[in-house]
C-alpha cells in the first residue's frame, strides 16, 4: 500500500474528471431543454480536474495557490454536481449557502494551510457535508429507480470515505501534505479516485432514465390532448380484460366522436379545433375515474374502457360526458357516443379478439347515434356487430 504513487492517483482522478465531463456535457448538448442539469453535472468534474492539476503541481507552484485554489476547485466541483441534481428535480438552488460555505472554507484554508491535520478536517469535512446533502436530495426524489439507488449507495460510500479521512486526520503529522504516504491517506485517495467515476455513472443513469421516460411518453401519449395513443390504449385495455377474467365483473366500452368537427375547423380555424379537442380531453379526464382506460382513437374520435362498471352506470357516465359544459372561450360543441357492455366470460377467446368485437359493437352504436341526429348516446346490442 505504501508504494502507491499518490501524485499519480490524484492526477488520475483529474483525468477521470475530464472523461466524465465530456460524457455529461455531451448528454447536455444533445438534450438541452430536457437535461439542463447535465451542464452543472459536467461542470463539476471539470472543476475537480482543475483542482487536481493545482494539487498535483505542488512543489512546482506555491503551496497556498496549490492548496487553497486546488481544494477550492474540488469543493466547487462537488457543489456544482449537487446543484445540477437540484436543477434536475426543479429544486431552488441554494447558491448563496454554498458560496458562503466555499468562502468560509477558503478563508479557513488560507489561514491554516501549513497545519495538515486541520486542513484534512476542513476539506474532506466540507466535502462530506456536500455529498451528504446530495445523498439526501436523491433519497427524497428517486430512491426506487436503478440510477437513484446506484447513486444513493455510491454517495453513501463517498460520504463514509470522507468521514473516515476526517476521523483519521489527527493521525497525520502537522507538517505532512497530500502526497505524504500513510496507510490512511492511501486508502482515502484510492477510494476517492473511484468516487468521481461512480458518481458520474449514477448521474448519467439518472439522465438516461429521464430521456427514456420522455421517449416513452411521446410514444404512448397523444401530444395534443395528453391522452394515451390508440396503441397505448389497446395495451392497457387488453390488460384490463385479462384482469376481468379474475374479477368476473362487467365492464363497458365507449366510442366518442365530436359532431360536425369539420364544421368547427372550417368556421373557427384549425387552432380553435385543436383547443376543442384539448377541452374534450380535459372533460374526459374529469368525468372518468383514474382506473378507466382512455385513448385518442383517431382525429376527433376517443375511446374509453370502464372496468367494473355495469351498463346502467356506464350510460350515466356517458350522459355526464355528453352534457358537460364546454370551457370558457371554447365554441359550443356536441358529441355522439356508442356504448357497449363487456360482460365477463369464461370463453377462451383471446383478449384481442374480445376487444375488437367490443369496439365493433360500440362503433356500430356510434354510427347509429350519428344517424339518429347526433348529440346522443346509443347502447349497442350484445351480439357481435
Ligand atoms: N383541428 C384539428 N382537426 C382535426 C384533427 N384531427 C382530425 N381533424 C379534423 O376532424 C375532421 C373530421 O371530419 P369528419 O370525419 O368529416 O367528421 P365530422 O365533421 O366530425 O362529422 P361527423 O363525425 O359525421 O359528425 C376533419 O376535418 C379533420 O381534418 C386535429 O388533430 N386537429
Amino acid at each position: 500500500m505504501n508504494e502507491l504513487d499518490l501524485r499519480a492517483v490524484v492526477l488520475l482522478l483529474g483525468a477521470i474528471g475530464v472523461l466524465t465531463a465530456v460524457v455529461l456535457l455531451h448528454l447536455w448538448r444533445q438534450n438541452r431543454s430536457l437535461l439542463e442539469a447535465a451542464a452543472w453535472w459536467g461542470a463539476g468534474p471539470l472543476s475537480i480536474f482543475a483542482g487536481t492539476v493545482l494539487l498535483g503541481l505542488r512543489g512546482l507552484i506555491g503551496a497556498p495557490v496549490s492548496i487553497v485554489l486546488g481544494n477550492g476547485f474540488i469543493l466547487a466541483g462537488a457543489i456544482a454536481m449537487y446543484l445540477g441534481s437540484c436543477r434536475f428535480w426543479n429544486q431552488p438552488l441554494p447558491r448563496w449557502l454554498w458560496v458562503w460555505l466555499a468562502l468560509v472554507a477558503l478563508l479557513a484554508l488560507s489561514t491554516v494551510w501549513p497545519h495538515y491535520p486541520l486542513r484534512l478536517t476542513i476539506v474532506p469535512g466540507l466535502m462530506a457535508v456536500v455529498q451528504l446533502a446530495h445523498w439526501r436530495l436523491i433519497w427524497r426524489h428517486d430512491r426506487h429507480s436503478f440510477g437513484g439507488r446506484f447513486l444513493i449507495g455510491w454517495l453513501a460510500f463517498c460520504t463514509l470515505a470522507l468521514a473516515f479521512r476526517v476521523a483519521t486526520a489527527h493521525l497525520e503529522r502537522v507538517d505532512a501534505d497530500l502526497f505524504t504516504p500513510s496507510i490512511w491517506q492511501n486508502i482515502y485517495l484510492a477510494s476517492y479516485a473511484f468516487s468521481l467515476l461512480g458518481e458520474t455513472i449514477g448521474l448519467v443513469l439518472l439522465g438516461q432514465q429521464r430521456l427514456h421516460a420522455h421517449i416513452r411518453e411521446l410514444a404512448t401519449q397523444d401530444s395534443l390532448t395528453g391522452i394515451p395513443t390508440r396503441t397505448a390504449f389497446w395495451e392497457a385495455a387488453v390488460h384490463e380484460l385479462q384482469r376481468q377474467q379474475r374479477t368476473v365483473k362487467p365492464a363497458a366500452l365507449l366510442m366518442l366522436d365530436l359532431d360536425h368537427f369539420k364544421r368547427i375547423n372550417d368556421t373557427y380555424g384549425h387552432q380553435t379545433g385543436d383547443a376543442v379537442l384539448r377541452d374534450f380531453g380535459q372533460r374526459l379526464k374529469r368525468v372518468l375515474r383514474a382506473t378507466d382506460r382512455l385513448g385518442r382513437y383517431g382525429g376527433e374520435e376517443f375511446i374509453a374502457l370502464l372496468p367494473e362498471t355495469p351498463v346502467t352506470e356506464a350510460l350515466a357516465i356517458a350522459e355526464r360526458i355528453r352534457t358537460f359544459p364546454a370551457s370558457d372561450g371554447i365554441p359550443p360543441y356536441t358529441v355522439s357516443i356508442g356504448l357497449t357492455a363487456i360482460p365477463p366470460t369464461a370463453a377462451s377467446s383471446s383478449m384481442d379478439s374480445r376487444l375488437e368485437s367490443a369496439i365493433g359493437r360500440a362503433d356500430a352504436a356510434l354510427y347509429q347515434a350519428k344517424a339518429l341526429g347526433r348529440d346522443q348516446t346509443v347502447q349497442a346490442a350484445l351480439s357481435p356487430a
